[in-house]
């Protein structure tokens, strides 16, 4: 039977009881599990991987081929698609090899996110170790994990179409922001019940305005990000800070009507996303320059610092992987370390959540 993960916690001194604190490992656990989907995504695609395996078979597919005719089949089937002929026409099955691996491993590391949140959740259900409260929002993670599954089969079948060598780029920015949304709601609910307290200080006030508004730029860089790489905008304009000597490309805006530019103007699509992780920069710095005057020592100013840190770093990496063409390995961390911003950012406005008053009545009873 579910317990009362509140009972313990009306004293802001409480720690999580002992059965929230293991829900809450486990889901940090999966949350992690993600992260480390999110970079293997990401090499998959810059290693041209991605649409190699044409089949959509959850169960069969968890095995690799086991024969050489195996093998043959599925190169044949790889052959029958246009980024066969007209990118790696020839390249023999060894050549096949190379490139299915990447996305074998990224589909298998799917299945198994699915094995350990889904057998986890069985678990505490059955033992009667679900805070109360939690177990919908735990379903709806179970639910929304099998649709991203289905979301990125979605995606590679676009890859597939006539004149195609790559996936959709609107269909890569949503498997891309669904399997952000995932690992914040995961990231997001551990942390509650990590620390379910609100004991940010009172001067966390004046900072939580800025901190969302920050946090809200970030999701709009990566989700802009999502779009550079989804038409390769990073593989023109290599130079920082301008573009091809100017700060506003030319042809930015070009298309028309403008909502176009914003999704298939390499120009326009490389330019916001610069200027959206500038703006996100500047205010991290900001906010990272408040908390060390405004906030006493502690989990918030850490976290403002921390976040701020991180923001630097995601900066430093896109500029280096611009300035170099986007080299496999620079892009492959640059969308691990987005992921780092998004969990710094979650933390952070975990830190400032502002007590409940009406919770801060009970406790005085
Ligand atoms: C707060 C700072 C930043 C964040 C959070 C961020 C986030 C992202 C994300 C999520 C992607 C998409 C990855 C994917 O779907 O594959 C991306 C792609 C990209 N970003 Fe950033 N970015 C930031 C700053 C920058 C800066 C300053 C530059 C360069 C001036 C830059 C250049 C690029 C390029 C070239 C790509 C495409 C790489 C590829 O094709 O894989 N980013 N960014």
């Amino acid at each position: 039977m579910p317990f009362d993960a509140q009972a313990p916690y009306l004293s802001t001194a409480a720690a999580p009881a002992g059965r929230s604190r293991a829900v809450a490992i486990w889901l940090f656990a999966v949350a992690a599990m993600v992260w480390i989907m999110v970079a293997l995504g990401g090499a998959t695609r810059l290693t041209g991987s991605g649409l190699s395996i044409m089949e959509w078979a959850p169960f069969r597919g968890t095995l690799p081929p086991m024969s050489e005719a195996e093998w043959n089949r599925l190169y044949d089937l790889y052959r029958t698609i246009p980024q066969y002929e007209l990118v790696n026409r020839g390249f023999g099955l060894e050549g096949f090899k190379g490139i299915f691996w990447l996305e074998w491993s990224h589909r298998l590391w799917g299945r198994l996110i699915g094995l350990a949140y889904a057998g986890g959740l069985a678990w505490f259900w059955l033992r009667g170790a679900i805070p109360r409260g939690y177990g919908g929002r735990l379903l709806l993670l179970l639910a929304l994990g099998g649709l991203q599954g289905a979301v990125g089969w979605f995606m590679v079948a676009s890859g597939f179409e006539a004149d195609r060598t790559a996936v959709s780029p609107w269909r890569l920015v949503i498997h891309l922001g669904l399997a952000l949304f995932l690992f914040a709601m995961l990231l997001w609910t551990a942390l509650t019940l990590m620390r379910p307290h609100r004991d940010a200080p009172p001067a966390a006030a004046r900072l939580r305005p800025l901190a969302h508004a920050t946090a809200g730029l970030v999701v709009l860089t990566m989700l802009a990000g999502g779009f550079v790489a989804g038409i390769r905008a990073g593989l023109d304009y290599n130079t920082f800070p301008l573009m091809a000597g100017r700060i506003v490309p030319e042809g930015y805006g070009a298309l028309s009507p403008f909502a176009r530019n914003l999704v298939e103007n390499v120009a326009t699509v490389q330019f916001n996303h610069r200027l959206l992780a500038t703006l996100a920069g500047l205010s991290a710095l900001v906010l990272a320059a408040l908390a060390l005057a405004r906030l006493p020592a502690g989990a918030a100013r850490g976290a403002a610092l921390g976040f701020a840190a991180v923001v630097m770093l995601q900066y430093g990496l896109g500029v280096a992987t611009l300035v170099n063409v986007v080299p496999a390995w620079l892009g492959t961390l640059h969308q691990a370390v987005a992921v780092a911003v998004l969990g710094s950012a979650l933390v952070l406005l975990h830190s400032l959540r502002a007590p409940r008053p009406e919770r801060a009545a009970r406790q005085m009873e």
